[in-house]
């Protein structure tokens, strides 16, 4: 079901102090700050060779990662993502397994469907799932 991963996303305190950590310590490139109200996070996203991290600071009263940084005050790693060719279907395979889907699709941080899957069902990691629509070139090569 799963595919690529696609990101790896590190809640952080102070978003403008984490980018300049990825561009200027780490020599990363670094994109600039998107703030996502609907999310409840202001974004940036670190481009590396074979994936991408999120850098993610709450955005409002409601913000999801709240408690998080409450227990982890100087930040940590939040989730991990992987890509799904159908978001639905993934979404219905697990829940008849027993695992617990939060909420429903919605749009993500790269204007594609994404939802998130409990962390006490997968080893104590949140795991958010994106569909990536693949190339009609690449189904018609499977
Ligand atoms: C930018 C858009 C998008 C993208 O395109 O990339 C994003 O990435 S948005 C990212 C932010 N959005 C979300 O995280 C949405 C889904 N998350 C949630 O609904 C909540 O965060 C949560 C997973 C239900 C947790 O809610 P919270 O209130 O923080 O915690 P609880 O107190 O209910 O925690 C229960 C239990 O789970 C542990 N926990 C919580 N968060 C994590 C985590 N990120 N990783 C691992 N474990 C986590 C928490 O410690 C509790 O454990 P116990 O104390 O042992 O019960
Ligand atoms: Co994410």
């Amino acid at each position: 079901m799963i595919g690529r991963l696609n990101h790896v996303a590190i809640a952080v305190p102070d978003l403008r102090a984490a980018s300049r950590l990825y561009s200027e310590t780490l020599g990363a490139e670094v994109s600039a700050v998107t703030d996502l109200p609907e999310h409840g996070v202001s974004v940036v996203f670190v481009t590396l060779p074979n994936t991408k991290i999120e850098l993610m600071a709450p955005l409002g009263d409601g913000s999801p990662i709240l408690g998080f940084l409450e227990r982890n005050p100087s930040g940590g790693m939040h989730h991990v993502c992987y890509e799904v060719d159908d978001i639905i279907a993934a979404s219905d395979q697990l829940v008849a397994k027993g695992a617990r889907v939060l909420g429903e699709p919605r749009t993500g941080a790269h204007g594609l469907p994404v939802l998130f899957l409990h962390p006490k069902d997968f080893h104590g990691t949140l795991i958010e799932l994106e569909e990536v629509a693949r190339p009609l070139s690449s189904s018609f090569h499977q």
